[in-house]
């Protein structure tokens, strides 16, 4: 093999440096990358820049102007930015989302209707009716009546949570907390009915 080409790094053919050489170049190399610090990009404040030490090159911070903040705040800003708490309570065992989409393909009849129509209309009133524990607790979410009876143990928010929306409208709520999750499919064989929006306005005189 021949060790002259240009493009064989494998051996350096260099002379090797000698003591004194290398212990300025690392004194040097040392003060130029005291006070960089890599920081995960999430200060606002601090824009990242690219440096670069030797032949080498890195997209840094330079933390030297803000010091004096604790070392902790990026996750304070985390914090801060947080819009609500949503505490998951720890399923029990068999009561994962699994196991409520396994239920769900299983069970004949999770909404309660016994062979009524699930597309029945169903007035306010009627709904306020189904709030006490038990196995029809029902609750609204966008026009449409669910028994979310079945579902209490599974909810990943936990049961006191899902209890606050029973016998009435949880839309709003349900949208505080969790606009993206797929109701319409976790809860698709748990519905008894649709909300008679005129029976709601206006009730009967
Ligand atoms: C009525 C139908 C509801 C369904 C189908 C439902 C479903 C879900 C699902 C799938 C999650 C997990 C979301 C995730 O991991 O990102 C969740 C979490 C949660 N839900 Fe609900 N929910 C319902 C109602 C409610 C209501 C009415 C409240 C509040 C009063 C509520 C409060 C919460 C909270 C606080 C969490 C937090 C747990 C986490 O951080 O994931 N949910 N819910």
């Amino acid at each position: 093999m021949d060790t002259n080409k240009d493009d064989d790094f494998t051996f350096s053919t260099a002379a090797p440096p000698d003591d004194s050489e290398v212990a300025v170049e690392a004194k040097d190399l040392a003060s130029r990358v005291d006070g960089i610090a890599l920081k995960d990009g999430l200060d606002p404040q601090v824009s990242p820049k690219e440096k670069t030490v030797g032949s080498l090159s890195f997209t840094v911070t330079d933390s030297s102007s803000s010091s004096s903040k604790p070392s902790n705040e990026s996750s304070e800003i985390l914090k801060a930015r947080k819009p609500i708490t949503r505490t998951k309570v720890p399923f029990e065992k068999g009561y994962s989302q699994m196991d409520w989409l396994k239920l769900t393909r299983t069970h004949p009849d999770l909404a309660g209707l016994k062979g009524e129509s699930n597309r029945r209309l169903i007035s306010m009133d009627e709904v306020k009716k189904h709030n006490k524990s038990g196995d029809s607790m029902w609750t609204v979410l966008k026009g449409r009546v669910y028994n979310v009876s079945p579902y209490m143990n599974f909810h990943p928010g936990g049961v006191d949570m899902l209890m606050k929306a029973v016998g009435r409208d949880g839309t709003f709520l349900f949208n505080k907390y969790h606009a993206w999750v797929s109701y319409d499919i976790l809860l698709e064989k748990c519905l008894v009915g649709v909300l008679d929006d005129a029976k709601a306005k206006k009730p009967e005189a």
